[in-house]
């Protein structure tokens, strides 16, 4: 398949898990009914952005969300990038991605690599390493529609992370996110579109819709840019959910024209594992 849709679901989120639950599942429901062939749900959609809540609101695999990520994605035929959730294992817990394909299987799970740790003066303070684990794994996952690469949030910041990705094939990134008030003016944007443009692919930042009651709130603005580093999707900050053609053509007429990844001087400096 050359183009797909793929939807962003900037939902909402409350206090209630079940409530988080249903509500991605009706987004997502409709994104399939408006033509979306992959569709994405944002960070920590079931669970408030606090520490606090990431113990009670966490599950082991599987458990009631990726249950019913599962069967959503099977009832509407659409590859789920299931935002992200806190998940239990051997007594820690990871923020992670669930990805499953059309038939309902896991066919993906990303942990997030790097916590978010911040303290930026008279702005954003963030611990996340006071209650989660870091995951230790680059996630690029195969599909039909070419390879997906999936990384979390502060993962955006390590431009080392998206270059392993394209490496590795991934033709887009996609990231559940929940940037803040303080950086997401400054630096959101900014960060989707040069890890698009340095890696040539489509990058998609997902966010939870503002609420200015949260205690953290988020500064949503979901956006998708293309492998030229234009902005083709964005959602501004209510609950909305957006659409994009991803014509995946695009990646090798603009590698063909700006050969950027042949003219690395692999024999100067080298990226990670490969
Ligand atoms: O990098 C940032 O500024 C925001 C990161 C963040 O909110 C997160 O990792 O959850």
């Amino acid at each position: 398949m050359n183009s797909y849709k793929l939807a962003i679901c900037q939902m909402k989120t409350s206090n209630n898990k079940t409530v988080n639950i249903q509500h991605a599942i009706e987004m997502i429901a409709e994104a399939s009914k408006n033509g979306a062939d992959v569709v994405a749900l944002p960070e920590m959609f079931n669970c408030p952005y606090e520490n606090r809540f990431f113990k009670e609101f966490a599950e082991e695999y599987p458990g009631e969300t990726s249950k019913a990520l599962s069967k959503i994605a099977f009832d509407c035929g659409v590859y789920l990038i299931g935002g992200s959730i806190p998940e239990f294992e051997d007594g820690k817990i990871y923020n992670t991605s669930y990805v499953f394909d059309k038939s309902g299987i896991l066919i993906g799970r990303h942990r997030k690599v790097h916590l978010f740790d911040i303290d930026v003066k008279d702005g954003v303070s963030f611990k996340e390493s006071d209650t989660l684990s870091r995951g230790n794994d680059i996630t690029v996952i195969d599909t039909e529609y070419g390879k997906i690469g999936v990384a979390i949030c502060y993962d955006v910041r390590f431009p080392e992370l998206s270059r392993l990705m394209a490496l590795k094939g991934a033709e887009i990134v996609i990231l559940p996110a929940a940037f803040n008030m303080t950086t997401g003016p400054a630096h959101w944007e900014l960060s989707i579109r040069m890890r698009a443009l340095d890696n040539q692919i489509f990058f998609a930042g997902v966010s939870p819709a503002r609420d200015e009651n949260a205690s953290y709130i988020s500064y949503a603005n979901s956006m998708v840019s293309d492998p030229w580093g234009r902005i083709i999707g964005a959602a501004g900050k209510d609950e909305n959910i957006i659409y994009v053609d991803i014509d995946r053509s695009l990646i090798g007429k603009i590698r063909q024209q700006l050969p950027l990844l042949n003219h690395r001087r692999t024999d100067l400096y080298k990226v990670g594992i490969l």
